[in-house]
């Protein structure tokens, strides 16, 4: 099955070999872009879990500068994001096909004390269809996790979800040249590609000071209109050293703004 629920597999010619894990990884996921993921996450093969929320989630919480209301974080995993988003200002719904990571996610989150602020679904994100749109999206090494044939649907669902002058947030990863995935490599040009034709316009481009672990080869862009992107390069797979899956994280924001693509 591919990411549509449609038959087919996708297997990559090209896959590298990162390391057993990550290679165990994409063979369940190329094999079966549904059920793979629930197996990796029975087998316990998850190296992108960090296990707690994402460092520059919470700086954006602690600064102030994190939209309120409606959230979504699709493919949340184990829901660390969500936990730590959710507040009586902002209703965060942590999207996951995995019934596994849904349940390890709705285990981990039993104590929090913003319970009535987050809900778990177990849902595809490019077949879901909720009933009230979102003012941010979150994403977190979904784009890279997804079949790049399949970004453009990415786009196309983060248009629909997002309410008029909604705001995606994504922590761009992996940055390189491998081939291959998941994770599949990432640019600003893949971002752009599928989100201009939707009308968001990239305001900036920063770097996500808040990545842990040694600082690598970066390069910082501004795009017309001020928004920043951090792009850290050498990235190359999940746990693979020298690049842990949160040394090569990058932060784009994008804005819907309909009617502003011949300013871009
Ligand atoms: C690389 S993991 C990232 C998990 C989480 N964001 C984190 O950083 O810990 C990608 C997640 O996306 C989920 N996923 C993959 N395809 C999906 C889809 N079509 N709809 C919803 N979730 C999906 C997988 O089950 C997996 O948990």
């Amino acid at each position: 099955m591919d990411q549509n629920g449609e038959g087919g597999g996708n297997r990559s010619e090209n896959t590298i070999s990162l390391n057993p894990k990550v290679d165990k990884i994409q063979s369940l996921v190329n094999a079966d872009s549904i059920g793979g993921w629930d197996k990796c996450w029975e087998q316990g093969l998850t190296p992108w879990d960090l296990g707690g929320p994402t460092p520059v989630i919470l700086h954006l919480l602690q600064t102030g500068s994190l939209p309120k209301g409606r959230v979504l974080v699709p493919g949340c995993g184990s829901g660390h994001d969500v936990i730590a988003i959710a507040s009586p200002e902002r209703y965060v719904v942590g999207l996951e096909l995995s019934k596994t990571a849904i349940n390890i996610a709705r285990e981990l989150s039993l104590s929090s004390p913003n319970a009535s602020c987050f809900e778990f679904i177990e849902e595809n994100f490019f077949t879901w269809r909720p009933t009230e749109l979102f003012d941010l999206i979150f994403d977190y090494t979904f784009f890279c996790a997804i079949e790049p044939s399949m970004r453009s649907s990415w786009g196309s669902r983060v248009q629909e979800l997002l309410k008029p002058d909604g705001e995606l947030i994504t922590l761009m990863f992996p940055v390189s040249d491998h081939s291959g995935g998941p994770p599949y490599k990432v640019s600003v040009t893949d971002y752009e590609e599928v989100l201009h034709p939707m009308g968001f316009k990239a305001i900036s481009i920063i770097d996500n000071e808040l990545a842990i672990g040694q600082r690598r080869d970066t390069s910082i862009f501004q795009l017309p209109g001020g928004i920043f992107l951090s792009v850290r390069k050498g990235g190359r797979g999940w746990g693979e050293p020298p690049c842990p899956p949160h040394l090569s994280v990058t932060r784009l924001c994008f804005k819907k703004q309909q009617g502003l693509l011949d300013q871009c």
